[in-house]
This record gives C-alpha cells, sequence and structure tokens, in this order.
C-alpha cells in the first residue's frame, strides 16, 4: 500500500481556535469605541469628505515588542500634533509575504528561532494591538493568512493585500468579508490591473471557506466591501508616484466608474527597496496633494526607531535593538522631520 496523502507534510498540530485566544485577551468597549471611529475616519478620507490625508507610517514588520511600543509612543505624539492635516496610522505588520523564503512575521515564528509557536503569535499580536487602540493609535496591517483576521481583525483599523497576493481569489474574497477598508497593493511588476479588478472582486458577495470562532471550518457568505482602494508601491520596471503615473491611475479608476481615491506607498518599487529614497518619494507626493491632487488620499513610510535593515541570523539574541529585519526603513527622525514638514505644508493650504 503506498501512502497517497499528506505525503510532503511533516506534522499537523491543532491550534487555539479564534475564541480562546479572544477570550485571554478581550476587546475592551473603550478599544471598540476607537476602532470604529477610526475606520470611520479613514472611510471619510477615503470619500473625500475630510480633507486630510492618511499616513501610514511603521515598521516594515513588528519583530520586538518593545521596539513596537516605544515607536507607537512617539508616534501617539507625533500623530497628535499632525492631527489637523493628517491621520496618522501605524504599520502593525505581523505576516510577511516572502518572495522565497524567509521569516513569514511574528504571528507564524514570534521568537523568531523556527519554532513556529503561531498561537503565542496571535497572543503577542492581539496584546499588543489592543494596548494601541486603547492609547489612541489606529493600526494598520497586512491580511496574508485568511484565518489571521478571525484572531485579529477586531482591532485593526486599515489592511492591505499585498502585492504578491493582490491577485489571489482567495485574498479578494476574504477583503470582501474584512471590516475595515482595504487596500490593494499593485503587483510586483508594477501592473495595476490586478489591483483594480481585485477591488471590483471584493466589493463584490463570495461565499467561500474560512472558520469560525471555534475554528470549525465553514462556509462564508461576505457581503462585499465598498471601501477598497488602490495603492501604488512602483515595481519591477520602476517607480510609480510621479505625476503621470498618478494621472494614468486616476484615469484607469474613472473608467471603471471606481472611487478615484489612492494612497502611496514610498517603499518597495518606489523606493527601489533603498530606504533613503523614501523622503524624495513623499516629498513629492506630498507636494501632488499641496498642489491639489485630491486623488492621493494618503502616503505609506516604512519607519523604524533606527535606519536601515539587519540580518535576521541564526541567534535573535544578537540583533540589534531599533533596527528592522526585513525591509530597511528610514529611522525615527527622519519620519519626524518628514511628518511635520508634510504637515506644515499641508496647513498652509487649509490655512490659505
Ligand atoms: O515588505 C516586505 C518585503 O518587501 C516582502 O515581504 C518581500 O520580502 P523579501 O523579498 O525579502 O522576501
Ligand atoms: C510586503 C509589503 O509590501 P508589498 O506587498 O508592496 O511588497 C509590505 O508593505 O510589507
Amino acid at each position: 500500500m503506498h501512502q497517497t496523502d499528506n505525503v510532503n507534510v511533516r506534522s499537523i498540530e491543532k491550534l487555539a481556535p479564534p475564541s480562546v485566544i479572544k477570550r485571554e485577551f478581550p476587546i475592551s468597549e473603550a478599544a471598540q469605541d476607537f476602532v470604529f471611529e477610526s475606520r470611520q475616519q479613514i472611510q471619510s478620507i477615503l470619500a473625500g469628505e475630510d480633507e486630510r490625508m492618511i499616513a501610514v507610517v511603521g515598521p516594515c514588520s513588528i519583530h520586538n515588542v518593545d521596539m513596537a511600543r516605544e515607536y507607537a509612543e512617539r508616534l501617539k505624539k507625533l500623530s497628535d500634533q499632525v492631527s489637523e492635516t493628517m491621520l496618522v496610522v501605524m504599520r502593525v505588520y505581523f505576516e510577511k509575504p516572502r518572495t522565497t523564503v524567509g521569516w513569514k512575521g511574528l504571528i507564524n515564528d514570534p521568537h523568531l528561532d523556527d519554532t513556529f509557536e503561531i498561537a503565542e503569535g496571535y497572543r503577542i499580536a492581539r496584546k499588543l494591538l489592543l494596548d494601541l487602540a486603547e492609547a489612541g493609535l489606529p493600526a494598520a496591517t497586512e491580511a496574508l493568512e485568511t484565518v489571521t483576521p478571525q484572531y485579529i481583525a477586531d482591532l485593526i483599523s486599515l489592511a492591505s493585500i499585498g502585492a504578491r497576493t493582490t491577485e489571489s481569489p482567495n485574498h479578494r474574497q476574504m477583503a470582501s468579508g474584512l471590516s475595515m477598508p482595504i487596500g490593494f497593493k499593485n503587483g510586483t511588476d508594477g501592473d495595476l490591473q490586478i489591483a483594480l479588478d481585485a477591488m471590483m472582486s471584493s466589493n463584490a458577495q463570495h461565499s467561500f471557506l474560512g472558520i469560525d470562532e471555534e475554528g470549525s471550518t465553514c462556509i462564508v457568505h461576505s457581503k462585499g466591501n465598498p471601501w477598497g482602494h488602490l495603492i501604488l508601491r512602483g515595481g519591477r520596471s520602476g517607480p510609480n508616484y510621479t505625476r503621470e503615473y498618478i494621472s494614468d491611475a486616476i484615469a484607469q479608476l474613472d473608467k471603471r466608474n471606481q472611487q478615484p481615491r489612492l494612497l502611496v506607498d514610498c517603499s518597495h518599487g518606489n523606493s527601489l527597496k533603498d530606504h533613503t529614497r523614501q523622503a524624495g518619494v513623499w516629498r513629492d507626493v506630498i507636494e501632488q496633494r499641496a498642489e491639489g491632487c485630491r486623488a492621493i488620499a494618503g502616503v505609506m513610510l516604512e519607519s523604524n526607531l533606527l535606519p536601515g535593515n539587519q540580518k535576521l541570523g541564526d541567534d535573535p539574541s544578537q540583533l540589534q535593538y531599533g533596527i528592522s529585519i526585513t525591509d530597511a526603513c528610514i529611522g525615527w527622525d527622519e519620519t519626524e522631520q518628514l511628518l511635520t514638514e508634510a504637515h506644515a505644508r499641508l496647513k498652509s493650504l487649509v490655512s490659505a
């Protein structure tokens, strides 16, 4: 007899269901109100009813909770200072889609050592998100594993689908049931079409497989998410944040009767993966917006306490505090400078 199933599976482990983890870290009334209110504000900006910009700012990935808390404390203070012109949302990315192989984020491997304590990952993620919501800082994340939203989505104000998964039907249908606005990145090759199709698909109702609070396989019947939007992140063919690309993106949205609102990611293909180029992208995009391009609803920065990145290596205890272990980020000082500068530029318009 030959075994014909699980041929390439090493083992299968049971995972604590969402209800267990949520009981350990229940959402408080204050956090619930805050997430609800933050989503409303993001929706108003996307609808063009609120003139502020969304600024999604924070680490490429969260790998150290103390670092994330220190970063969040600084960002909260800064967000209060610029709140008249920008709604600052912290990047709290726990899941990393890798091009080939590599550490897949704090949920998948919270101890950074290939022990893959995923239940622990969800606990850490939930606790951090809960604390951020209670501290009054909205969180944005990438939705990658399609069961993850059942564990943490109640604490997320803004989500995105990454360049590597925007074309995936599974991610589009998951997005159709998500409770928060969802951005779709253009493809890694720079193609916008897949993100525009994703917006159309996720706006529709779907019936698909998922899990419930008890972790049982279920058929999920979604309503459709009306808050899908485009995120320009550049691609292999180069950046796509300049005026000509933004005009082309607006024309394509228009042609499909989709809301002409988009976000620009200053990192990834737009910075050619060189963190020192993010500032140039940010300044260009803020200037376009200041000159009247209302379609630019938001902008994203990959930023950490200290600039650059470091290799994870075999011994996590050797990692330098404050530095990214995935994509290189700009440091805190530059982040503060860019947000303050943008605030002054955008404020001059409000008071003009
Ligand atoms: O934002 C993060 C990375 O760009 C993405 O996860 C891909 O990373 P990789 O090419 O290093 O695997
Ligand atoms: C992985 C990310 O981006 P992209 O999907 O654009 O590569 C990210 O923003 O962390």
